[in-house]
């Protein structure tokens, strides 16, 4: 079989805003963009040349390693638990939701082939310890995930699983429950791995968490669970060729990257909502949330001037949303662009029995739920350009490892050429970095405070 992962970028419909100074973007309006495109991709292919872009060449990386940890894993454990945070949980659990079923873990370990998978992504003490009440340390593995190594919330809950399995299997045979996943060289987890002798993984140095989803952070749960990573590094990796091949008017990531910045700034479009008219996309939409956001939101250009520049990225998701949020979208303020994220065909579908009836339960004869949900989008689309609300749409032929893989690759590939075009740095996010600061400096003061209590009643 010939795979040619053509993920289809449609945004005819971003014409339909009528509102506000400037109308539409016709095919003329498109034409004049196309020498800013050449250019900023000629800067953006200097940039992959120089080695400064590392993401986009992670379709081409060996997985022998992952394969053969995951094999491991797979063999000798009945539970595998994620911990992280940010882009060290939300690529692993955008996979899960998109390529095995939400039942996965009622599932029995035969017909899984593999452990229970958990992902725990907070340090919410209720549900941390809910599942440490569920769990069997002696036949659970633990995946710890952070690219800095230092990440306080991931620290945290590595603290409570690692004393909650030495205390059933001992120091020494506790070891082999522990997998990280880390910075090659540096961090925290990486000498606590090295001191305590666990398995490591590694996210190449130049790779950012949130652009790390196809790195071990996102390919090794994938492989623990059965995944085919070769086939989504395949997604990717022909996807990428596709792009080196055409111009970059042609490119559909480019066109994502260059419609969304146009929607910004000439339209004052502040928002983006991703609205995936399939289950299993949600987790790939909040995903996406994170890369938009953290890559976009920036005070500084480049060169230091203040922007302030950003759109914020909300999911709604389809058809649940129509009944929540559809309202504000559809006469809210036009400081929006909805964009669909479909499928081409869904890997399951269930036919409805025929009632004959006058009510809308007659409807149904003859359709699918799968083709209920495609009627809602198409008639969601439609009643937003009849009220003159610009949105367009993303195509994925249909879920599957290999297609995943190539809707990460596009999604990355469109936000750093999207950082290009606004003239900021997408890989980096100086505005979390106070929040952290404070947070060290209360957990040090309380922790003085509560360490000068504790021995004064003793
Ligand atoms: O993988 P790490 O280093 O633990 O970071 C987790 C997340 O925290 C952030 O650094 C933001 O605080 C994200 O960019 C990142 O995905």
């Amino acid at each position: 079989m010939k795979r040619v992962p053509s993920l289809t970028f449609d945004f005819k419909n971003m014409m339909t805003d009528q509102i506000g100074p400037v109308h539409g973007m016709g095919e003329e309006e498109c034409a004049r963009a196309f020498p800013l495109l050449d250019d900023v991709y000629r800067t953006f292919r200097e940039s992959r040349n120089k080695g400064n872009l590392a993401f986009l060449d992670l379709p081409y990386q060996p997985t022998e390693k992952i394969k053969a940890l995951a094999k491991k894993v797979q063999g000798r454990f009945e539970n595998f638990v994620l911990l992280g945070i940010g882009g060290s949980a939300l690529g692993p659990i955008a996979i899960q939701q998109a390529l095995h079923s939400p039942y996965y873990n009622l599932l029995s370990k035969k017909e899984r082939g593999g452990p229970r998978m958990f992902f725990l992504d907070n340090v919410d003490p209720t549900e941390v310890a809910s599942l440490l009440e569920v769990l069997d340390p002696s036949k659970t593995a633990v995946n710890v995930v952070t690219k800095s190594g230092g990440t306080i919330e991931t620290l945290a809950q590595f603290l409570i699983f690692q004393k909650w399995i030495y205390k059933k299997v001992g120091k020494e045979k506790g070891a082999a429950h522990f997998i990280v996943t880390t910075d090659p060289k540096k961090g925290t987890l990486r000498e606590i791995a090295q001191k305590e002798g666990y398995a490591t993984l590694e996210i190449p140095e130049p790779v950012g968490g949130r652009f790390s989803v196809l790195t071990p952070v996102g390919l090794f749960p994938a492989a623990v669970s059965g995944i085919d990573i070769d086939l989504m590094l395949q997604g990717a990796a022909d996807l990428d060729q596709e792009f080196q091949k055409v111009p970059p008017h042609e490119n559909a990531a480019v066109w994502g990257a260059f419609v969304h910045h146009w929607a910004y700034l000439i339209k004052r479009r502040n928002i983006l909502v991703l609205m995936p008219y399939s289950e299993g996309l949600v987790g790939v939409a909040q995903w996406f949330v994170q890369l938009w956001a953290e890559s976009l939101g920036k005070e500084k250009d480049i060169s230091g001037k203040r922007i302030s520049v950003g759109q914020t990225p909300v999911v709604a998701v389809g058809a649940t949303d129509q009944h929540s949020q559809l309202q504000l979208y559809m006469e809210g303020p036009v400081d929006k662009t909805i964009q669909f994220l479909v499928v081409g065909s869904f890997g399951k579908d269930l036919p409805f029995p025929t009632v004959r009836s006058d009510t809308p339960i007659g409807l149904l004869a003859g359709h699918t739920l799968g083709s209920l949900l495609k009627i809602e989008q198409r008639a969601i689309e439609a009643s937003l350009v009849e009220s003159g609300r610009p949105n367009c749409k993303l195509i994925v032929p249909e879920i599957n490892p290999y297609y995943l893989g190539a809707l990460f690759y596009f999604f990355e590939f469109q936000t750093a050429f999207a950082g290009k075009l606004y003239g900021i740095n997408p890989f980096d996010q100086p505005g979390v970095e106070a929040g952290k600061r404070i947070i060290h400096k209360l957990l040090k003061e309380e922790g003085q405070n509560r360490t000068k209590e504790t021995s004064k009643r003793r």
